[in-house]
């Protein structure tokens, strides 16, 4: 780990009269796996729309490298190289696994045709645990299975930063187990990847260094056990079953 591969330099994001992120910095190294962590409502998905483009902020600079990607669309921003999974996983169900997986190589950072994108495809979905399942129409995937095609799609433009919302959210324990072994591979082959999740194991097990929100404002950033002991952390979780 050296540069920084991501810079949140003090954004804001307003609806109307809500400050949904107010005044938030944090940077990620390269290869970190870092996560984003907070009670519900706190802003960690307008964070996410945020670097990748959905959203545009109020104030505030978010740098890919050196290069500015706040303010551009999440067209381009996907394009430099910021790839994303969604909280309610988006697939394109009449489509099979390997056309969804293409489609990630074809329009992505690393944009592949033709057969080569169907060679990563075909890799990428042995890698997440679907090979064999590359012509399964999405639609008759289970849960798991359809966010495993989410996440191939996403490695198929090989991202300079991954974005993973909640992936491991609707899965039960032993595909929980599954999932977070999946992203600790990912994690081994030096990918930089910020997970927001609310599944605390997978923060403590996976997790370098987290930032916590809470109703917009970042109250806290570091290693993740000493982040998540800090008092102000464990008030702010307070009645939320999760932490
Ligand atoms: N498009 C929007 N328009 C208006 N308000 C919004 C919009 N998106 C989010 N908000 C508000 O911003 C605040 C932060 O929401 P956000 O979804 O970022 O939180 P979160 O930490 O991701 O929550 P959760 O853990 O429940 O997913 C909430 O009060 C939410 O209602």
């Amino acid at each position: 780990m050296s540069a920084y591969a991501l810079s949140v330099r003090n954004v804001r994001k307003q609806f109307g009269g809500l400050v949904a992120v107010n005044n938030v910095s944090f940077d990620v190294f390269d290869g970190e796996l870092f996560g984003l962590i907070g009670p519900n409502g706190s802003g960690k998905t307008t964070m996410m729309n945020l670097i990748s483009g959905a959203l545009k902020p109020t104030a505030g600079e978010i740098k890919l490298g050196h290069e500015r990607i706040s303010g551009l669309s999440a067209h381009h921003i996907a394009r430099k190289g910021v790839s994303r999974t969604f909280q309610l996983v988006r697939v394109l169900p009449s489509l099979d696994a390997e056309e969804n997986v293409m489609a990630g190589a074809v329009f992505g950072h690393q944009r592949l045709w033709g057969e080569e994108a169907r060679k990563l495809a075909h890799q990428l979905l042995e890698r997440v645990g679907l090979g064999g399942r590359a012509h399964m129409p999405v639609s008759a995937m289970t849960y798991i299975d359809q966010k495993r095609v989410e996440l191939a799609r996403s490695l198929a433009s090989n991202p300079r930063v991954l974005l993973l919302d909640e992936w491991l959210a609707g899965l039960n324990p032993s595909e929980l187990q599954i999932g977070i072994e999946l992203i600790a591979e990912l994690r081994a082959e030096g990918r930089t990847i910020i997970m927001v999740e609310h599944v605390m194991d997978a923060i403590r097990t996976l997790c370098d260094r987290c930032v916590v929100m809470s109703s917009g404002v970042k109250i806290a950033e570091g290693g993740v056990a000493e982040t998540l002991s800090d008092p102000e952390v464990v008030r702010a979780y307070l009645g939320d079953d999760d932490a």
